[in-house]
């Protein structure tokens, strides 16, 4: 198929251009607060003049959608479609958010992130375009709708069969609910969060996410709280749309196969994408799928394409690629993104059943590079660290617990619990040269919180045991606390395993990915760190990768900070001022309907930011 058709020339360099379009885009970033009515550039309905303005009425009407909303599983689900789609053959498009390293992540063509060239050709197609259309009346789109309506761009000029897209938050108002008639929906998991924007109950929640539904057009959900199942039906039923409840696939479906996203709850999420899959194949493929119930065992491209779905920073498994002697211990990070509730018990018992199996002596499942790691055998001594952060607009007191009881309830006890900020913000980290020295400017008070929550936690249920081991830990950042577990893993013996979960926010678990992986499976990372510490490298792409929704203050920290990890940088290093409190405060932030959720408020407050609680 005729790819990039609409591809304008450009004869633009690259590198350069790249910095310039994240700054761009930096520059859409808003404080608006949802509450501030005031504020015209928030209507849902400028999505439609945005869409005339880039000439993309049209292509959006034919554009085969199939559209995803939910509280957890949105992304994975989403990825296992796609994956399926393009089993069978077809161009896909799939939108996902948020990213953990590059914006561009965000965009795949057929399973890949978006390159880097076309990137910036149709982003400077979109956003130079808007410039100039722009007015008073209709200003420039916030953040995320930018990101959604360069979705659009991209997947019409690149002629995709399917476009996979992702709610960014919500439903109702999000900017790809300017799609107005997709091919299937489905809403996956239900739960807690953004509450503050969708609703105090998951009644109010469900409505948001049912805003989705088309009238019409068949929907698929997995099974839900009955106050939230009530609110589904109540919404398809008004709009005359089969939902459809389906539960999770059997490993017999799968005929032995394992998917390609690991966890309990991905059974789930796949399951729901089969059938949003298997829906479009039929409606635009016009193939035969059986429908479930028909068949024991999943077609083989079904599982071809579950098998060989990948997204960065689920369920993942790092070994730290600095550990530069045998003869010391061990060190593997066991990342995921998990920030709310749910996720945290189901994220808990991930890791728990991961490093169980790693405590297991035969296993070899994860293989990097041809050895086995992660694995541990009868003699080994394993001990289970935890590396946390959350914004604060989520609360500790619920996600903590959940974590650690649910840990607690597969056997697995943390030795140790680490709290960071998440971006760091100074020197290297990777070589044993120039160690970080600690900060003392860093605000650590959303830190000390979390602490004392743990504590809390631990001294509830652990009354006598040996007391005196200190069972938690602050760090100014993250390499502070990465320095911090390479050198327990020197000092300790050759037969100790560090098993650290990292989670509690996508971007906390973004940077520990970047530091602590050379070589991991994930291709970005692959791309954009050299295997070798302290090799040099191309500055501009470090930049790349750590841009997103922060505010160009915080990119040049995060910048900083990549940069440093692997080439040495030696660039003093002066923290930002101290938080500024009109911009900290939870319900400061939070524009409904405009911007890739919680990201983009967390990036208007750099304040908050600061203070190390804003990014998921
Ligand atoms: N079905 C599910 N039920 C509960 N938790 C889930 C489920 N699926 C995924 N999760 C948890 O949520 C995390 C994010 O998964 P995923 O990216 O698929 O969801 P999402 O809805 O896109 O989340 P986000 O809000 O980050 O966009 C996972 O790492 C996992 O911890
Ligand atoms: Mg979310
Ligand atoms: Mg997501």
């Amino acid at each position: 198929m005729a790819a990039a058709s609409g591809l304008p020339s450009s004869s633009l360099d690259t590198r350069d251009s790249y910095e310039e379009a994240l700054a761009a885009l930096s520059s859409l970033i808003t404080k608006r607060s949802r509450a501030d009515k005031s504020n015209k550039g928030d209507r849902f309905e400028l999505v439609f003049d945005y869409l005339k303005l880039l000439d993309l009425e049209e292509d959006i009407l034919n554009m085969k959608v199939i559209h995803v909303a939910g509280t957890k599983g949105k992304g994975s689900t989403c990825a296992f479609t796609e994956s399926i789609l393009r089993s069978y053959g077809f161009r896909t498009g799939l939108f996902t958010s948020p990213h953990l390293i590059d914006v561009r992540e965000r965009f795949r063509l057929d399973g890949k992130d978006i390159s880097e060239e076309k990137f910036l050709v149709y982003f400077w197609w979109c956003y130079n375009r808007l410039k100039e259309r722009t007015n008073e009346e209709i200003p420039m789109p916030t953040y995320f709708r930018f990101l959604a309506l360069l979705a659009f761009k991209i997947f019409a000029a690149e002629e995709v069969d399917a476009a996979i897209l992702e709610v960014g938050l919500g439903g109702k108002f999000d900017a790809t609910n300017a799609v107005q008639k997709p091919v299937v929906c489905g809403i996956s998991s239900l739960g807690y969060d953004h509450m503050e924007i969708l609703g105090d109950t998951l009644g109010k929640i469900a409505g948001e996410k049912a805003g989705i539904f088309k009238p019409g057009v068949p929907a698929f959900t997995v099974p839900q709280p009955d106050e939230a199942m009530r609110v589904l039906e109540e919404k398809a039923s008004e709009l005359d749309v089969n939902l459809e409840v389906v539960q999770p696939l059997t490993a017999r479906q799968l005929s032995g196969q394992k998917l390609g996203l690991d966890g309990e709850h991905q059974y789930l999420n796949a399951r729901l994408a089969v059938s949003l899959a298997s829906t479009w194949l039929q409606q635009i493929g016009n193939l035969e799928v059986p429908t479930l119930t028909q068949m024991s065992i999943l077609p083989e491209k079904f599982i071809k394409g579950l098998a060989t779905t990948s997204l960065q920073g689920r369920a993942q498994v790092v070994p730290d690629q600095f550990i530069e002697t045998r003869t010391s211990g061990d060190l593997v990070f066991y990342l995921d993104g998990a920030h709310s509730p749910e996720s945290m018990d189901v994220c808990a018992k991930w890791f728990s059943l991961a490093v169980k199996g790693d405590n297991k002596s035969e296993r070899s499942e994860h293989l990097v590079n041809g050895s086995s790691y992660g694995k541990c055998s009868g003699e080994e001594n394993c001990q289970q660290i935890l590396l946390f952060n959350c914004m604060s607009v989520r609360d500790p007191n619920l996600l903590l617990p959940h974590l650690r009881n649910t840990c607690a309830n597969y056997g697995v006890h943390f030795k140790k619990a680490l709290f960071v900020p998440n971006m760091s913000v100074y020197h290297k980290v990777g070589t044993t040269a120039d160690l970080p020295e600690d900060d003392p400017h860093v605000d650590l008070s959303w830190q000390l919180t979390l602490q004392k929550v743990w504590e809390r936690l631990v001294h509830n249920e652990r009354e006598g045991e040996d007391s005196e081991s200190i069972k938690s830990e602050v760090f100014t950042s993250l390499p502070m606390a990465i320095k911090w577990l390479r050198d327990s893993v020197h000092e300790s013996s050759s037969t100790t395993r560090f098993q650290v979960l990292v989670t509690g926010s996508l971007h906390l678990v973004g940077s520990a990915a970047s530091a602590s992986s050379a070589s991991s499976c994930s291709t970005i990372l692959d791309s954009i760190f050299p295997p070798v510490a302290g090799k040099k490298g191309n500055h501009t792409s470090i930049i790349s990768q750590t841009t997103d929704e922060r505010s160009s203050h915080e990119r040049r920290e995060a910048s900083y900070f990549s940069s440093s990890i692997y080439y040495g940088g030696q660039q003093h290093y002066s923290p930002p001022r101290a938080h500024d409190a009109s911009s900290t405060s939870p319900s400061h932030h939070h524009p409904k309907e405009t911007d890739d959720r919680t990201d983009t408020t967390a990036s208007a407050s750099r304040g908050n930011w600061w203070k190390g609680s804003l990014y998921y």
